[in-house]
């Protein structure tokens, strides 16, 4: 395979984008490249909030093409073009062969949660002292255990009494969390997502690992939970807020996940009102700038 290489202004992404894809590129990706520089630009926002700008002043975009002289065919064609001018090619190379599902694999390695519990890809052997196991490879839904908003769930999970209750794990991923709660003995388990792709893929994965749960969009909840999880953002958590604390079991434990250490506050106000009296929402563990937040209900 060869690569196509080229710089251009925010305004030309699109259209070289469009042209690329016409010009049956097999894929295109954009960079930032300002990359590692003090020009570099941040194009996250949290779901719900305008991103801090809509793209990167010069964007390095690479084309792959299935040979050298498709991709030297599409550069000249891309050249003659008005909208180029203000973009530079800066060269086409011959892409080198990898075994592209072993350098895949090789960034996933097993993740430990206690010292006898851990996240295993199937291409992995479990370590020796781990004594309870989810098999879970990288797929189209989050949570594989290596962020640390899953990893404190999961820590969670693996250090309280679930056995035998209900739990819901509400934006369930790749069901992770479910799934842990059933290797640890929850017995009856809602895993709901508004996402089509994270229900079957929490199938799949529940299936894999040889456990019991439902899976669902999030209208299948029933009733009330003794444990409920949910792994989200902190601006969707607070607008959960009442959905989640009517489902949580009296005495149950509602635990909060996908909330920056700055955002403890904020969240523990959303919730006041609708928690009962003397429970309050609390920072439970903290890792790498992120919190869980617990509250007894
Ligand atoms: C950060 S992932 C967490 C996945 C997994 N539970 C974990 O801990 O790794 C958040 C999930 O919540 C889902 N989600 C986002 N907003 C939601 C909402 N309002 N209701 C239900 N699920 C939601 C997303 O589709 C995504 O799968």
């Amino acid at each position: 395979m060869h690569e196509l290489r080229l710089l251009c202004p925010e305004d030309r992404v699109e259209v070289l984008g469009e042209a690329l894809d016409a010009l049956d590129a097999l894929s295109v990706s954009v960079e930032d490249a300002d990359a590692q520089t003090d020009a570099e630009r941040a194009l996250f926002g949290e779901p719900g909030m305008p991103p801090p700008a809509a793209g990167w002043q010069r964007s390095r975009i690479v084309a792959l093409f299935p040979d050298e002289a498709s991709a030297r065919e599409a550069a000249a064609l891309l050249r003659a073009q008005d909208f180029f001018s203000d973009c530079q090619l800066l060269g086409v190379g011959e892409v080198p062969q990898q075994d592209w599902v072993r350098l895949t694999q090789s960034q996933f390695a097993p993740v430990e949660i206690t010292p006898s519990f851990w996240i295993v890809p199937t291409w992995h052997e479990p370590p020796a002292q781990a004594r309870e196991v989810i098999r879970l490879d990288p797929g189209l839904a989050f949570g594989t255990g290596t962020h640390p908003t899953t990893r404190m769930c999961l820590r969670w999970i693996a250090t309280h009494p679930v056995r035998d209750l209900r739990v819901l794990d509400y934006g369930c991923g790749s069901g992770i969390l479910a799934i842990a709660a059933a290797k640890f003995g929850a017995t009856d388990i809602d895993a709901l997502d508004i996402d089509e792709a994270a229900v079957a893929s929490t199938r799949l994965n529940a299936e894999a690992n040889g456990v019991t749960l439902r899976a669902g969009l999030p209208d299948a909840v029933q009733g009330h939970y003794p444990v409920v999880l949910a792994n989200i953002l902190a601006t969707p958590l607070k607008v959960l807020a009442p959905l989640l604390t009517a489902r949580v079991a009296t005495g149950g434990a509602l635990v909060l996940a996908g909330i920056l250490e700055r955002q403890a506050d904020e969240l523990s106000a959303a919730y006041a009102p609708h928690l009962p009296a003397g429970s309050a929402l609390t920072v439970a563990d903290r890792e790498d700038g992120w919190v869980l937040m617990t509250a007894t209900l």
